[in-house]
């Protein structure tokens, strides 16, 4: 039986105020980097707080076959439910573990993460692995990161349609692992991508770029979205002792060169913060429902995409209060009314957060706002193509929503006109499981499909969302 099959899931409709607090577990692209990093560390790494949910398990099994060893601990601080995971380093190049065919094999599922950060890896080991995925990550864009391994020396060899998986990564005659210049064996390595697509693409090759002698100098050919995440992957080397150069942001396009100088990332403990992007929908539920719900553990300074709810959310009619408590952390509490604000947004930096900005939007062009969502393009090779997604859904309950080049525009709605329930598809998609949920707050009736695909990043989500509902004491 497929998840589809499944039956489908009654989106809780709001029925007063809201007053929670939650915990949510850790960020999914903090752990998807604190894995990679661990994996390929000078020494053996205590992780706090980690993710575990779908893309982070199948992360730790890429990196298992690559060498690296994964050791779950009991958490003795008593202060998260995560996992807390003692990480040996694997040795290099990495000893790829092969199948019982004598193939090595990773499976991607639909996880970005997976299938962006590991293939430079691969480059790296001492025998090709086989790339593959979901059939809805076949889809994804994955060329250029490819081209940028190939033009380093990696060998890459389609099984499928070229510039998709499945794909054969491996280190050919050693290129990347040898110096870019023999005479200057400091020289970085140099290699351009088109990262217009995906951020991912210039971060994977940031992440293994310190592993190749000399480092790596990666000068991006065009725009490249999501920018956040790529200050994460920069920060999140420099923590780790890696010296990072980035280019000024004013310089212009095709001539910014982020440079990583060659090192081993340090060991040690490290606490991964709460997702912020999964708390999208959980503090876009107070602006829908009225009342108020606070997430846990905000942290005061962060690289996540997901810290613009504060100010995404009173543009959409909330009020954002952060508050400290007894234990010095902050906690971030949305306030609402019920009542929603149109948007017009450009969120090419923060992309992964347009389900959620959506979900608010149609149900306010209920309340007569139009909203555009613009610079998120590149969300047409997400986990599915969200924006063709997300105009389907709201026309299925009686919205208005067209697709633009780069985004989507949701058209007020005459007054007297509702929207209404129905089914929604969530595609596989976790954010468009999400979206579902939120819009069903304000729409009584609506079932998705598919809430089990939550579990890519959030596998308690009905559980956390029943609790969100029935949690009127909060604190
Ligand atoms: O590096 C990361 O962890 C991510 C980067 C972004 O990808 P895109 O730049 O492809 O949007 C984001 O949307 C994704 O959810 C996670
Ligand atoms: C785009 C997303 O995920 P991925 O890491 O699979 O690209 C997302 O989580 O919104």
């Amino acid at each position: 039986m497929s998840a589809v099959d499944a039956a489908p899931w009654p989106a809780p409709a709001a029925s007063g105020p809201l007053d929670a607090v939650i915990d949510l577990p850790g960020s999914k692209s903090l752990t998807a980097r604190a894995l990679v990093a661990a994996a390929v560390a000078g020494g053996p790494t205590t992780l706090r707080g980690a993710l575990r949910s779908r893309d982070t398990e199948l992360m730790r099994a890429a990196l298992t076959a690559l060498g690296a060893r994964f050791e779950e601990l009991p958490d003795d601080s008593g202060a998260c439910a995560d996992a807390v995971l003692r990480v040996t380093p694997a040795p290099r190049p990495f000893p790829v573990r092969a199948g019982a065919d004598g193939v090595a094999r990773i499976d991607c599922g639909l996880a970005g993460t997976v299938m962006r950060f590991v293939p430079p890896l691969a480059a790296l080991a001492d025998a090709p692995v086989v790339f593959d995925g979901d059939a809805a990550a076949r889809r994804r864009p994955l060329a250029p990161l490819l081209d940028a391994l190939t033009a380093l020396g990696a060998e890459v060899g389609y099984l499928g349609d070229p510039g998709f998986l499945p794909v054969r990564v491996g280190p050919g005659g050693g290129g990347p692992l040898r110096p870019a210049d023999p005479a200057r064996p400091e020289a970085p390595h140099r290699v351009s991508v088109d990262a217009s697509g995906s951020s991912q693409f210039l971060s994977a090759l940031l992440l293994a770029g310190c592993l190749l002698p000399g480092g790596l100098a990666v000068t991006p050919t065009g725009p490249v979205p999501s920018l956040p995440h790529v200050a994460m992957t920069v920060e999140f080397l420099r923590e780790r002792g890696i010296a990072v150069d980035e280019p000024d942001a004013g310089a212009p396009v095709g001539a910014r060169t982020w440079t990583v100088h060659p090192g081993a990332p340090r060991g040690g403990t490290l606490v991964i913060e709460p997702d912020l992007s999964n708390a999208g929908p959980f503090l876009a539920a107070a602006l829908v429902a009225g009342g108020r719900v606070g997430v846990r553990h905000w942290p005061a300074h962060t690289t996540q995409a997901g810290d613009a709810w504060r100010w995404l959310l009173p543009d959409l009619g909330g009020t954002v209060e952060q508050a400290r408590e007894a234990d010095g952390s902050l906690t971030l509490t949305a306030v609402g009314t019920g009542e929603l604000h149109g948007i017009d947004a450009d969120l090419s930096a923060v992309g992964e957060l347009t389900p959620t900005v959506a979900a608010l939007a149609a149900l306010a062009s209920a309340q007569g706002h139009a909203s555009r969502l613009r610079g998120i393009g590149h969300l047409r090779g997400h986990e599915t193509d969200r924006l063709a997604a997300l105009t389907t859904e709201i026309n299925r309950i009686g919205g208005t929503a067209r697709q633009t080049a780069d985004g989507l525009e949701i058209d007020a709605l005459p007054t007297g006109v509702h929207l209404h329930p129905a089914r929604l598809r969530a595609y596989a998609d976790h954010r468009m499981a999400t979206f579902a949920a939120v819009v069903g707050l304000g729409v009584p009736g609506i079932e998705v499909d598919d809430i089990a695909c939550t579990a890519k990043t959030l596998p308690d989500f009905p559980a956390l969302w029943a609790k969100l509902l029935s949690d009127r004491e909060g604190r």
